[in-house]
């Protein structure tokens, strides 16, 4: 498949233990899971079921012990790494948003996003900008100047979504992003993911308990003991 067609996460019987012998642990076993441009993912499962593992597996974060990873098309991993600058690869590709939005709390809502792609290697002005433009696209543009501590649980999100958007990945991967927020909130904060997805054809794949979010999705699926299922 070229990589133009392919989905943009394609996960292939990707299995990962932790530790040897008696204590190894069985995190991931077989695993397929496949996201396409434009197409929203729930991952939900009991606490240890490997929800976290993947997605750290995904993120390149983690290394498997099986199986084959690609993104966009491109091997990532087939018993070796395959890529031979990975932090760059992540920079470049993937957005990450966590559960406890974890922005650097002496950084403003907009140096907080301006900080991802100065790292990648724009310039500041050029970063600032863009990074106030997309404080707007998620509504929280009249926050700009805020430090996360006067920031409210959904604003701080936003800014963590934002950051997660800076550099333009094609496949984004969010740990419970909604835990944290009232329902109304964590409506407002899928809504917009589901643009991103639609208008900047991501691949978005979210690990969530959270119920008041489920129909928000495109498709769930569930982790159990390592095995992946589809949810009807
Ligand atoms: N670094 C590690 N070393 C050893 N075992 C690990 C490690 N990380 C995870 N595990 C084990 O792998 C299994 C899957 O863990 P994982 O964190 O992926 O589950 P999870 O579904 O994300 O759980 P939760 O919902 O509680 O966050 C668990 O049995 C866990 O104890």
């Amino acid at each position: 498949m070229s990589g133009a067609t392919a989905p943009l996460v394609q996960v292939e019987g990707i299995g990962r233990v932790f530790g040897a012998g008696e204590t190894a642990v069985r995190a991931l076993d077989g695993v397929d899971l496949s996201v396409g441009a434009g197409e929203v993912v729930g991952l939900k499962g009991p606490s240890g079921s490997g929800k976290s593992t993947l997605l750290n597996i995904i993120a390149c974060i983690l290394e498997p012990s099986a199986g084959r990873l690609l993104l966009g098309g491109e091997t990532v991993w087939d018993g070796a790494w395959r890529v031979a600058d990975l932090r760059r690869l992540r920079r470049e590709r993937i957005g990450f948003i966590f559960q406890f939005h974890n922005l650097l709390p002496f950084l403003d809502a907009t140096d907080n996003v301006a900080l991802a792609m100065t790292l990648a290697g724009a310039d500041v002005g050029t970063a600032r900008a863009r990074a106030r433009d997309l404080l707007d696209y998620l509504q929280v543009g009249h926050r700009a100047t805020a430090k996360p501590a006067r920031l409210s649980g959904g604003e701080a999100q936003r800014v963590a979504i934002a950051r997660a958007l800076a550099n333009r990945p094609r496949v984004i991967l969010a740990d419970e992003p909604t835990a944290a927020l009232d329902s109304e909130r964590a409506r407002v904060v899928m809504d917009l993911l589901r643009q991103v997805a639609r208008e900047q054809q991501a691949a978005i794949l979210v690990v969530t308990h959270d119920e008041k979010i489920f129909d928000r999705f495109d498709r769930m699926v569930a982790l159990r003991d390592g095995r992946l299922e589809a949810v009807a």
